[in-house]
């Protein structure tokens, strides 16, 4: 495997405020890998500082091979990145079709890319309400619509942050196994989230944040036989 992405040493503060202190992670190509720690560690603060939204003040960021720390967030996302973002951020005001294609783009070829349809037979849901304007729709819908449109976009790296919170039981598993499905056609994920059992199901590698740096990785056997781990940097 290669890495598809990789944060070396990056130091990242919002003002005087440091969060991200010397943190390095590296992420391989086809993998998912989870991000997991407390709440106010610095897991939101690292996926800005990739995304060139709050962008580090040290260290640096490859992502296929190329350097795009100080590089602006339109300018990183085209080269295909997406974010499923905390919240799901669907626009409110277009329609279930409107919000996929607003974004769908096939920059770098992929050979079997993702279309309205594709994205149809992933979520049968969103073709049913396809007429129907983002806010019309339940919290599980938009989920799906958030993980849609970024799937329009064709990234090489998905990442979701907190995709299943706030979701009922049921739509939580819809969400887990929709994300184990991406995973077997070969998408990279990068996945933050609280279940630490799903993670454990669902990804490769698993990197554990505490104060603004990663404190564990390991692959998702040794994270499900050191409870330890679960109860000193989880709160599970
Ligand atoms: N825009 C900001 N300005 C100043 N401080 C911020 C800002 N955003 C986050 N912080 C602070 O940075 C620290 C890390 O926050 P961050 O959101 O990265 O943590 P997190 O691990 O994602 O937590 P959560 O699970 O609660 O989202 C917290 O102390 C938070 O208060």
């Amino acid at each position: 495997m290669s890495a598809l992405l990789e944060i070396d040493a990056i130091d990242t503060a919002y003002g005087s405020s440091q969060v991200l202190r010397g943190l390095s992670l590296r992420v391989e190509e086809g993998s998912v890998h989870s991000i997991a720690g407390r709440n106010g560690v610095g897991k939101t603060t690292l996926l800005r500082s990739l995304l060139g939204l709050t962008p580090p003040r040290r260290g640096s960021v490859h992502f296929r091979g190329r350097r795009i720390d100080g590089r602006s967030p339109s300018e990183i996302a085209r080269m295909g990145i997406a974010l499923v973002p905390e919240g799901r951020q669907i626009f409110p005001n277009l329609t279930v079709t409107e919000n996929l294609v607003a974004f769908a783009a096939n920059r770098h070829g992929a050979p079997a890319p993702w279309t309205l349809e594709r994205v149809h037979g992933l979520f049968p849901r969103l073709a049913e309400r396809g007429a129907n304007l983002g806010h019309q729709l339940s919290g599980g819908e938009q989920q799906m619509l958030a993980i849609g449109r970024a799937l329009m976009t064709n990234p090489y790296l998905l990442i979701l942050d907190e995709a299943t919170e706030g979701l009922a039981p049921l739509i939580r598993r819809d969400i887990w196994q929709c994300l184990a499905m991406l995973h077997r056609t070969g998408l990279s994920i990068l996945v933050i989230d609280k279940y630490v059992a799903q993670l454990i199901r669902l990804a490769d590698r698993h990197s554990i944040v505490e104060r603004g740096q990663v404190v564990w990785e390991g692959d998702s056997q040794a994270l499900d036989a050191d409870r330890s781990l679960w109860r000193r940097y989880l709160s599970v």
